[in-house]
């Protein structure tokens, strides 16, 4: 298989604290990487280095086979994507949604300005966000729509990698299921490949094809999920898979129940 993503010896500190500590980490393309442990362990800090958000004290970051330096190129930075817990970090709230939109899709130049328009509807109908959004601005919009909207914003300069950090974390729950079938649906339409954190291993099982645990800033474990969730080859992984009370544990409603309210 095909690397997207290679990190080797990862490291960094924030002062005199070691928030990772020679981490080595590949995703293959296509695949998604789920990133579990508890709070503090490292697995933002890992998701901001690999964006480009903080630079690393040591180690590489390749993306097909090309490295990454500390200061990035335009298309180095469209190349790897990230989605937040809270999609306001990535929605100005003074800008419409067609302006967020059509503003990432003109920088990276994905699109000319003839084309813009026409791309923005084809986005937002994707994350199943009716067109006439295009006009309105972010907080008109339910928690649920503004991650929608975030995941257009993200996918729509087309990356090689997206990074989502607990992209479901601050939903409610059937809010949670709905962005988590985006999510699924996405990965296979668009062959994503994503390294997608959180800590509930519910999501995980989801959406992961591989599962990589970290404590304390070092990955303790990388497996294929099913044998990872069948057999987990570390103390700290059966611990953590039984704190979960039941595996899956995400209630399911049919047909994958998108939010209607606008
Ligand atoms: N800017 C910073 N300055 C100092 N320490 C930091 C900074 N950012 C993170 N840390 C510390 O580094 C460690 C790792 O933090 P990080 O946010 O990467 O963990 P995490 O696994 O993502 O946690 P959570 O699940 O709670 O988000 C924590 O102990 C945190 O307090």
């Amino acid at each position: 298989m095909e690397s997207a993503l290679q990190v080797k010896n990862l490291t960094v500190h924030y002062g005199g604290f070691t928030a990772l500590d020679g981490v080595d980490l590949n995703i293959e393309r296509h695949a998604t990487l789920g990133l579990v442990g508890e709070s503090g362990s490292g697995k933002s800090t890992l998701a901001r280095v690999v964006a480009g958000l903080i630079a690393p004290d040591e180690g590489q970051i390749l993306l097909e086979s090309e490295l990454l330096t500390k200061k990035r190129s335009r298309e180095q930075h469209k190349k790897i994507q990230m989605i937040f817990q809270n999609p306001d970090a990535s929605l100005n709230p003074k800008h419409s949604i067609r302006q967020i939109l059509s503003e990432a899709l003109l920088f990276h130049r994905i699109v000319d300005r003839k084309q813009v328009e026409r791309r923005c509807r084809e986005w937002l109908d994707r994350v199943h966000i009716p067109g006439n959004a295009l006009d309105r601005y972010p907080h008109e919009f339910s928690g649920g729509q503004r991650q929608r909207i975030a995941i257009a914003r993200a996918l729509s300069v087309e990356p090689r990698i997206l990074i989502a950090d607990e992209p479901t974390s601050a939903l409610d729950v059937s809010v949670q299921r709905s962005v988590l079938d985006l999510f699924n649906t996405l990965k296979e339409e668009l062959q994503l490949t994503m390294l997608f954190i959180s800590h509930d291993l519910g999501v995980i099982h989801e959406i992961s094809d591989t599962v990589a645990v970290m404590k304390q800033g070092r990955l303790v474990e990388v497996q294929a999920k099913a044998p990872f969730f069948a057999r987990p080859e570390t103390a700290y992984s059966r611990e953590l898979l039984s704190a979960v009370p039941r595996m899956p544990k995400l209630s399911t409603t049919p047909g994958g129940n998108h939010e209607s309210r606008t």
